[in-house]
C-alpha cells in the first residue's frame, strides 16, 4: 500500500444552530493514500460532503487533526489554508461552476495563470488536457451556456487538474449527467487515477462507486464499513458491480 496523503485524527465536526447542535462527523481516523481512488459513500445526511469539505480545507473541523503528507491543516492561518487549496486540491461538483462570461479554455486558461506565471506551459498543459478529455478544439471558444452538461463538466474537470492538484475532490460529479455522459465522465477519471492522480470521491451511484480502489462507508459521521478493489478494469465491472452491491447490502445502504 502506498503512503498516505492525508490522514485524519479524531476528526468532529459539529454544526449549532437555533441553539440546538448536530455532531456530524465523530472521532474519524482515516487514512487516505496517494494514488488511490477512494470513494466515500453513506445515506443522505450521514456526512459525506462535510468530511470531504474538511478534508480539503475548504471547512474546518470542531476538533481533531488534518494532516496532509505530514502537515497539519489547523496550523495554517487563512491565507495558507487558500494557498494549500489552490497548490493541492482540484475540485469537481455536481453543479458546475464556470464563468459564464468566458470561453472553456479561458475558464482553464485563467485558473492556470493563477498559480503559475509562465504562459506557455499552462496553454500547454490545457491543450493536452483538452484532447485527453475529448474536448475537440472546435469548442475550446465556446462559452459555457454554448455546451452540453457532459462538455461542461469535461471543462470543470480539466480546469481542476490544470495545476496539476496533488489530490482531486469530487462530489456527485456525474449526479447531473445523462448516463453516456457520466460514463465518460468516469472513464476520464478512471483515466487519471490509473495515472497516478489521487481521487477522493463523494458518490451515491454504484456505477460510479465501482471505480474505486477503497470505498469507506459513513453512517451518522462514523466510519461504519470499509472494502478495497484492485484497480478497476472494464472486464471486471460485474465482478466489481456485485461485491459493491454485496459491501452497501452489509451497510444496509
Ligand atoms: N453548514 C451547515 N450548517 C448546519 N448543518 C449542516 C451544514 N452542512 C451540513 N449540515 C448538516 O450536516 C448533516 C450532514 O450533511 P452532509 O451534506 O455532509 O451529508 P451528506 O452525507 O453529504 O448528504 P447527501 O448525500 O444528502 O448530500 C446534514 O444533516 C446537514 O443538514
Amino acid at each position: 500500500m502506498n503512503k498516505p496523503i492525508l490522514q485524519t485524527k479524531q476528526l468532529c465536526k459539529t454544526f449549532s444552530s437555533d441553539g440546538q447542535q448536530q455532531h456530524v462527523l465523530t472521532n474519524l481516523d482515516i487514512d487516505i493514500y496517494e494514488g488511490d481512488f477512494t470513494i466515500i459513500m453513506g445515506s443522505s445526511g450521514s456526512g459525506k460532503t462535510t468530511l470531504l469539505y474538511a478534508l480539503s480545507g475548504m471547512d474546518t473541523p470542531t476538533l481533531g487533526k488534518i494532516i496532509f503528507r505530514g502537515t497539519q491543516l489547523q496550523d495554517l492561518n487563512s491565507d495558507a489554508l487558500a494557498a494549500f487549496r489552490k497548490k493541492h486540491c482540484g475540485f469537481v461538483f455536481q453543479s458546475i461552476y464556470l464563468l459564464e462570461n468566458m470561453s472553456i479554455l479561458d475558464n482553464v486558461l485563467t485558473a492556470g495563470y493563477l498559480v503559475n506565471n509562465n504562459k506557455s506551459e499552462i496553454i500547454k498543459r490545457a491543450k493536452e488536457l483538452f484532447l485527453q478529455v475529448g474536448l475537440r478544439e472546435e469548442i475550446w471558444r465556446k462559452f459555457p451556456s454554448q455546451l452540453s452538461g457532459g462538455e461542461k463538466q469535461r471543462a470543470a474537470l480539466i480546469r481542476s487538474l490544470i495545476n496539476r492538484p496533488d489530490i482531486l475532490f469530487a462530489d456527485e460529479p456525474t449526479g447531473a449527467l445523462n448516463s453516456s455522459s457520466g460514463k465518460n465522465v468516469l472513464d476520464i477519471l478512471t483515466d487519471i487515477n490509473h495515472r497516478g492522480q489521487s481521487i477522493i470521491m463523494v458518490t451515491h451511484d454504484i456505477k460510479a462507486a465501482v471505480r474505486a480502489d477503497r470505498i469507506i462507508y459513513l453512517m451518522d459521521g462514523k466510519v461504519c464499513g470499509e472494502i478495497l478493489l484492485e484497480k478497476y478494469t472494464e472486464a471486471d465491472v460485474e465482478h466489481r458491480t456485485k461485491k459493491v452491491r454485496d459491501f452497501l447490502r452489509e451497510n444496509n445502504w
